[in-house]
């Protein structure tokens, strides 16, 4: 055996274009002594998840592709916080800022883009960003935690995503964009508007037609004039205004530059032994901002770099799909009409959808889809391929005629060719499907995933994920279906919120149309289920539908089984005052209650109040609402604490009080109950709550996942906290997080056991950022939070059909 010196490769650029090469030479056996430098001090990310950082489902751990480990696995060397200089080819070193020359045999160049900052003045103020990288979210995160207004400059992908990311942090956001239309370079006029009303009811406010000319504050920035005179206050600015590929270490080493790094069909440049790959090359005059390209790009280089026979990179069709949830927008290839252009389009204005297929000589060139793009998978392969249209392909995507749906879908996965790339954000090919499926013995898309990495980013090629496992696998395929959430439906609580998500659903009624439901009407399991993950799906926008709800929700007090109803008003912390007692005691008089019981949670009910009187009992008590009927946070029990005890080391009953007024009306899966005691001696019996707090010397203890009920469980240690503000945040993060987490039913016991305590304090507490964010959603679902004893009694109508019926309830 030659034991031959491995040459040296040096990758420039740590991101996916560099990474993804490398990883298909490793795949190729290619024998190079690796060694990457990369400017940003992390591994290697999903840059594209970024959006999903912002937005606050996911954190910065989520989107790392390759760990540190991964590349000492591999041998590679990597160079972090570093940024290369130029290459000196008369040496063969590539210079770094950092004094260091790394030996080269062959070095690809994976620079990618810098954002386009408009060149106005107070562009370099403070509180102006880019949204390219980590650093770059993490400012935004930061700067919604103390500011409220704004702006986004440019409405194209980029700026939309950021927008909806920063309306998610509560942020007052205005997109200011150059042109009528957003999304200009994707969509034509008809899908444009119907784009930027959804995002107008998401609660993104619009300047169109706007150009900016100035920057203005002080040292930050407190907003933008424009052209017109116009002016908007900002005291955040997000420039989203297109991308320059990075060319500074190319042109320094004296490469052939144009737009971008210029490369030929192998990804060659000017200079022998340089390849340049992703974004910042340019090839047959393209440069390209998306991830699909530069996996073609990789491929071919990877390739050749290995020695393996490859076709020549001819250049790429580009689709892109909208990261935002409830606004499903798709785009392929060409898009706005010309004369010779055969166009099908279908309007749906009463669902809101739109689709345009343009077709030249017969053959699919372009597409728009929108509110429905269950076909953009195959309608991109479809433009990819330029295919013919036939009777079958067209039965497919209109979902017309008796070629039938199945027939079309099935027919164009048979014909795709093996490394067409099936899954754009992570580059994974029909073959690495096929293989994985085969070689693997995968039998759901999740392990697909697991294994291929394809689904893992914008999710928009899990239909054709699908289709490719059905046509593998056939009857096999269908084995592996699993239970839904009740028998009207195949789709389990994740699916369920995911589809209400990617595709904007907003009503239970459309939930069980758009998806399938075998009972058209729901059942008592589905519709509060459905109901539930929409209010917390869409706090802002979410229509109230109390049909939807359990009757004791429906009335707002828990009927009885005589057909009474019980009345419990709020006392924050269990604590009261001579004056609401009066009240309870003149109208527990007035109204016949049969009982007033002190609860468990430190409160008092009046049981045995008739249905018509509930409205006066409400309005003559004139107190909250103790939500004792509801899903939702019913009570804070509290021991006396530091205020009287004395072994008290901290104030529990003006915690529990101030922790009960800020988290009182807010859905949660399943009932929610909270204690808060003075020091460990524990009397208010944190061990049995959802969240129990325990005071000690240095600050406070956390506790979750207790139960007192049938399945009794003791609450496992969270984390100690040292100050007020500390246990109000984490609280508040564990709460959103199980609110957003948690199946509809299941207390927060069934939960801790399902996720696993680890991973829910991976979720909350290992980082700032993802923490802030899940305080942010809480915040902004309690700003649309309103005492329902309050709202009936404003509404007359309500009053007049909820409660004015004399008609027996059912307990259903
Ligand atoms: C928020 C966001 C969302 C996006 N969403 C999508 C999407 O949904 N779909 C899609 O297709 N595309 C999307 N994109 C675009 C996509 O992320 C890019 O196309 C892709 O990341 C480009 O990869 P790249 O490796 O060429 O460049 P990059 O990802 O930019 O990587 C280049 C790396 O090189 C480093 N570098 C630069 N100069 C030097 C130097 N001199 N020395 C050392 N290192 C250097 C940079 O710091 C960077 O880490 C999105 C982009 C952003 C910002
Ligand atoms: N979902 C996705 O596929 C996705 C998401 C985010 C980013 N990206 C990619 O990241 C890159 C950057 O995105 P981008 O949106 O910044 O680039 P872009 O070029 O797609 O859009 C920039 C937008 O800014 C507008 N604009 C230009 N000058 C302006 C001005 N002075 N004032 C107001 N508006 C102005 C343009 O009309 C255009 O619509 C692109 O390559 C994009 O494809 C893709
Ligand atoms: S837990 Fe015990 S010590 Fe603490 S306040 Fe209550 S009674 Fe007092
Ligand atoms: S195409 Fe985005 S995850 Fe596959």
């Amino acid at each position: 055996m030659t034991n031959r010196k491995k040459q040296k490769l040096v990758v420039i650029g740590n991101g996916i274009a560099g990474i993804g090469t490398i990883e298909q030479i490793i795949k190729l056996g290619g024998a190079y002594d690796i060694t990457v430098i990369g400017q940003e001090p992390h591994p290697n990310y999903n840059r594209i998840m970024l959006s999903y950082v912002l937005e606050g489902s996911k954190t910065i751990d989520d989107i790392v592709l390759n760990d540190w480990q991964w590349y000492e696995d591999n041998q590679i060397t990597l160079h972090t916080g570093t940024a290369a200089t130029a290459i000196d080819e008369a040496n063969k070193v590539v210079v770094c800022d950092n004094g260091l020359n790394v030996p080269y045999d062959k070095v690809i160049i994976a620079t990618g883009s810098r954002p386009f900052i408009l060149p106005v003045p107070g562009s370099d103020k403070e509180g102006v960003v880019g949204f390219r990288d980590i650093a770059d979210c993490t400012r935004m995160l930061e700067a919604s935690q103390a500011y409220k207004k704004a702006a986004v400059i440019g409405g194209g992908l980029l700026g939309l995503e950021a927008a909806k990311g920063l309306v998610s942090l509560g942020m007052e956001v205005t997109v200011v964009h150059l042109m009528d239309d957003l999304m200009e370079s994707q969509l034509d006029s008809h899908a444009a508007r119907m784009l930027q009303q959804e995002l107008e009811r998401q609660g993104i406010r619009f300047l169109l037609g706007k150009q900016t000319t100035e920057i203005w504050g002080d040292t930050r920035v407190k907003g933008l004039r424009f052209k017109d005179g116009g002016e908007l206050e900002a005291e955040l600015v997000v420039m989203a205004v297109g991308i320059r590929a990075n060319t500074a270490v190319a042109q320094a080493s004296g490469i052939e530059t144009g737009r971008g790094i210029v490369v030929n069909d192998y990804m060659e440049t000017s200079m022998p032994d340089v390849y340049a790959v992703g974004e910042c090359c340019e090839h047959r005059g393209v440069c390209y901002g998306l991830v699909a390209p530069l996996f073609e790009q990789g491929q071919v280089l990877a390739k050749h770099l290995s020695g393996v026979d490859t076709k020549p990179y001819e250049g790429s069709v580009v689709s892109t799909k909208l990261k935002i949830s409830g606004v499903d927008v798709f785009s392929a290839g060409e898009f706005l009409e010309q004369p010779e252009h055969t166009v099908i389009t279908a309007k749906d204005e009463w669902k809101k959808t739109y689709k345009k297929i343009l077709m030249r000589d017969g053959r699919i060139v372009g597409a728009i889809l929108f509110g429905d793009v269950s076909e953009s998978a195959s309608l991109q392969s479809l433009v990819r391929q330029k295919a013919e249209m036939t009777d079958e392909i067209y039965a497919s995507i209109t979902g017309t005629g008796c070629g039938g749906h199945g027939g079309g879908k099935a027919a164009m996965v048979e014909n795709m060719p093996d490394d067409e790339i099936v899954c754009g954000c992570n580059g994974v090919t029909k073959k690495a499907i096929v293989d994985a499926i085969n070689g693997e013995g995968l039998t759901t898309v999740d392990e697909i995933k697991a294994c291929t990495g394809a689904t893992r980013s914008c999710g928009g090629c899990k239909p054709v994920v699908e289709q490719i496992l059905q046509s593998v696998l056939g009857a096999g395929y269908t084995a592996s279906a699993k239970q839904g959430i009740c028998p009207c439906t195949t789709l389990d609580r994740d699916e369920i919120v995911a589809q209400i998500r990617d595709k904007g659903l907003t009503s239970t009624r459309e939930v069980m149309h758009v998806l399938g439901w075998s009972n058209p009407e729901g059942c008592s399991k589905c519709r509060p289920a459905i109901h539930y993950y929409l209010v917390m799906l869409n706090p802002e926008t979410h229509q109230e539908e109390r049909e939807s709800r359990f009757v004791n929700e429906r009335l707002s007090a828990n009927i009885q089984k005589d057909g009474t109803f019980t009345v419990v008003p709020r006392m924050y912390g269990g604590v009261t005052t001579p004056e609401d007692l009066k009240k309870i005691a003149d109208v527990s008089l007035k109204y016949n209650v049969k009982v007033v019981k002190v609860t468990g949670g430190q409160r008092l009910d009046l049981i045995g109040v008739k249905k018509e009187d509930l409205p006066k009992v409400w309005e003559e008590l004139d107190m909250p609402s103790g939500y004792a009927y509801a899903k939702s946070l019913r009570t804070v029990k509290t021991c006396v604490g530091s205020q009287f005890c004395r072994f008290g080391t901290q104030d529990s009953m003006s915690m529990g009080a101030l922790i009960e007024k800020k988290f009182e009306r807010l859905d949660f899966p399943a009932k929610f109950k909270m204690a808060v005691n003075g020091c460990p001696r524990n009397c208010a019996e944190a061990c049995t709550k959802d969240i129990g707090i325990v005071g000690n010397d240095g600050g406070w203890e956390i506790f979750v996942g207790g139960n007192g009920g049938t399945k009794a469980r003791l609450a496992d240690s969270f984390c100690k906290v040292k100050t007020d503000e500390e246990l109000i945040e984490i609280c508040a993060a564990l709460m959103q997080y199980y609110r957003e987490t948690g199946k509809y039913l299941e207390r927060t016991s069934e939960w801790v056991e399902r996720l696993g305590l680890d991973s829910i304090r991976e979720a909350v507490l290992s980082n700032d950022g993802e923490r802030k964010a899940l305080v942010a959603r809480i915040e902004l679902a309690l700003k649309q939070v309103e005492d329902p004893w309050k709202k009936v009694l404003k509404d007359e109508t309500l009053r007049e059909t909820l409660f004015e019926d004399v008609k027996p309830v059912t307990m259903s």
